[in-house]
């Protein structure tokens, strides 16, 4: 795995990009990846005295009063949630299909597509270990420019990008502008297969998964390349080779009314969580399985993390 980007014993993940609301038939959730990052990582890193903080903003209503209040509530600061007076909190619509696997739906022109790289996003840039974005956050072209400030910003530190694909956002310019401002990047079985055929060359989805993942590792210059396979679980290509980790619990116990939304997020916290920490990268994918197999196994993206993955990060 990439090294922290020193020992420091305090180490500090952000979680860039758009806080919103996850909106389903029957129910309005908060989510969006970055705070989902965030909310994960933070109670990951705490008994290690590190923290995890989003960059974001959201409008100046009730559902941003709401983003603020549950990120207090889950003890993540919140100096770095901008509001705005003019637009609305982002909601993207949710439908579920008979396995619980989500497809979406963003509503356009939200708060963060005026997202401003202040001096205090510059600050935050400037010290903190690792750094989580994907595209969506990039569909404004103010939007993009922050990205782009806020990861040059933030050159030394881990800067993990993982695709979160949505048919209506992404070009292939896209996709090779954020790999460029990566280090890392994470990506599920569909989005490697169609990352292979717009940027590699191959035929999508032909190539096995580990041939796909070291050549966008070797073309990108990126120090791993984590691919989520949902019930099989995350595995990585880095210096050493294709690694795997011990798979993810099976969801037998898990809850009626369960969604796999946010898995791959809490699957992010754990692999910059592993990574931060020094872990060996097998150690790391046990990490991010659990958190993945845990989150898929609830309703939400954020649900609050049981005493057994707290004890997986607080043994040595
Ligand atoms: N059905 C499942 N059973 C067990 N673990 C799961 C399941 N679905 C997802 N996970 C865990 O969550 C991670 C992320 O899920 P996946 O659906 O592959 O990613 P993404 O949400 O990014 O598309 C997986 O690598 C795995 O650890
Ligand atoms: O921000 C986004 O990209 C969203 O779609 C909002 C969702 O709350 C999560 O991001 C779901 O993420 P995963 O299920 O882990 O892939």
């Amino acid at each position: 795995m990439p090294a922290a980007k020193d020992s420091r014993s305090a180490p500090l993940i952000v979680g860039l990009g758009e806080a919103l609301f996850d909106c389903f038939e029957d129910k309005q959730v908060l989510g969006g990846a970055p705070l989902n990052v965030a909310i994960h990582a933070d109670a990951l890193l705490r008994p290690h005295g590190g923290s995890a903080v989003t960059a974001t903003r959201v409008g100046s209503d009730p559902l941003g009063d709401e983003v603020v209040r549950t990120l207090q509530q889950r003890k993540v600061a919140t100096d770095w949630v901008q509001r705005d007076a003019n637009s609305p909190t982002g909601r993207v619509q949710v439908t579920l299909d008979e396995q619980g696997v989500a497809s979406y739906v963003f509503e356009k022109n939200s708060a963060w597509d005026a997202i401003e790289f202040t001096p205090a996003f510059d600050e935050l840039a400037g010290r903190c270990d690792a750094v989580a974005f994907g595209t969506l956050c990039q569909r404004s072209e103010t939007s993009r420019q922050t990205i782009q400030k806020f990861l040059a910003a933030a050159s030394g530190a881990v800067r993990l990008f993982d695709v979160n694909l949505r048919q209506d956002y992404y070009s292939t310019d896209l996709l090779r502008d954020s790999l460029r401002l990566a280090n890392a990047a994470k990506v599920n079985e569909e989005e490697l297969a169609i990352l292979d055929e717009r940027l590699l060359g191959g035929a999508g989805g032909e190539r096995p998964m580990p041939g796909v993942a070291a050549d966008l590792r070797e073309k990108f210059a990126l120090e791993w390349v984590a691919v989520t396979r949902g019930p099989q679980g995350a595995a990585l290509m880095n210096a050493d080779g294709w690694i795997e980790g011990e798979q993810p619990a099976a969801l037998e116990e898990a809850d009626a009314n369960r969604d796999t939304v946010g898995a791959g997020d809490a699957c992010c916290a754990g692999l910059l969580t592993g990574t931060l920490l020094g872990w060996p990268a097998a150690r790391t994918l046990s990490l991010a399985n659990a958190m993945g197999s845990f989150v898929a196994s609830r309703s939400g993206a954020t649900p609050e993390l049981p005493q057994r993955i707290i004890d997986i990060v607080q043994a040595v």
